[in-house]
């Protein structure tokens, strides 16, 4: 049995680092193991031009650690008015990618596209400057059953779009179902997707046990046990289409434990070590770091990390809240054991 993994360092590639206050607890988590992360753009109001991108990355830059190295990767909102020029200024500014989030589908999502037939011309300027398309993988009609969405948007969103733009790179976001999976797996090289910890580690079982757990509710929302294996068969498969995204999404504990409580996992504390976990009870640890290291910057023509992140076999509990600006903040699986350990960051 290996008891110390070294694997070239990781990027993680879909997060939310907040702003404000929460980045002085999100980035040195995500710094601490990653070389570089896609920042999702979901702030209020939402990031929509190369301007407040760059400002944005600044507030990132200012909130990591001496002594650590750690790139953030800027995304701009899509709205149904994101102007075509808007995509040339992002691409000079370093801008890789534009996310879509249907309207109303997730957390932050308000100003979302309304109509994907709206924002065609600011997807063929992206195309051309060669920006990728990051999706939040929803249908929002409320008669569509709320675990039916993703493969609905695959059939009446992504299908489509994917035949109107045969140049566009896309990434699925944190998909959660075997049709997601099924999907990306035979589309050709231009799609690829992120998986998330906690879909590899949980099915919606962990909504309810016991009781309802509120720390467990992101969107999409945890599948039937069937779709977690789809998804743990996907990102073990060595295919290069599918990578880490932790879409660790952090809210004030008190924001979640609520009535109507906010979507998202905060999972950055200790992101590798729940990969690690699920790759191991998989028996192909063998493969992390593939998952972790190669495929995100090779689908997205970036080069790999040069630099090394190693992990030890050892029984421990990460804290159970971290403070979040005035809040707290409650981790995924707070209070529970891990049986891997990041050691050593080498840059
Ligand atoms: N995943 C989530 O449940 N929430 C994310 C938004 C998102 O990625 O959909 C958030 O910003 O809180
Ligand atoms: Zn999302
Ligand atoms: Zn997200």
């Amino acid at each position: 049995m290996t008891d110390t993994l070294t694997l070239t360092r990781p990027d993680d590639w879909h997060l939310h680092l907040r702003d404000g206050a929460a980045l002085a607890t999100t980035v040195p988590h995500t710094a601490a193991q990653f070389a570089r992360a896609i920042v999702m753009p979901n702030l209020k109001p939402p990031v929509t031009t190369a301007e407040a991108a760059l400002a944005y990355r600044a507030r990132i830059q200012a909130a990591v650690p001496t002594g650590m190295a750690f790139e953030p990767l800027m995304t701009l909102y899509l709205t149904d008015n994101l102007p075509p020029e808007e995509i040339r200024r992002a691409k000079a500014a370093g801008v890789v990618a534009v996310k879509l989030y249907p309207a109303g589908a997730t957390t932050n999502s308000d100003a979302g596209v309304t109509d994907i037939r709206k924002t065609y011309a600011t997807l063929e300027a992206m195309q051309r400057e060669g920006l990728l398309l990051l999706v939040h993988g929803e249908v929002t009609d409320p008669e569509v059953d709320l675990f039916d969405r993703e493969a609905v948007f695959i059939e009446c969103v992504l299908e489509p779009l994917r035949r109107d733009f045969a140049g566009l790179k896309i990434v699925m976001e944190h998909i959660t179902t075997r049709e997601a999976a099924q999907y990306v797996a035979e589309a050709d090289g231009l799609l690829a997707a992120t998986i998330t910890a906690h879909h590899l580690l949980y099915n919606r079982n962990a909504l309810f046990t016991g009781g309802i757990r509120p720390h467990w509710y992101c969107l999409p929302v945890l599948k039937r046990e069937q779709h977690r294996q789809a998804l743990v068969a996907a990102a073990t498969s060595g295919s290069p289409k599918f990578f880490l995204g932790t879409d660790s999404a952090p809210h004030p504990a008190a924001l979640k434990e609520a009535a109507v409580g906010c979507a998202g996992c905060y999972t950055a504390h200790a992101a590798i070590e729940l990969y690690a976990q699920a790759f191991e009870a998989a028996g192909a640890l063998d493969r992390l770091e593939a998952f972790a290291s190669h495929h995100g910057p090779d689908f997205y023509g970036l080069p790999r990390n040069t630099g090394t992140l190693t992990l030890r076999r050892e029984r421990w509990t990460p804290p159970a809240s971290f403070p979040f600006g005035e809040a707290e903040l409650k981790p995924l699986a707070a209070g529970e054991a891990l049986g891997w350990r990041v050691v050593a960051e080498r840059a």
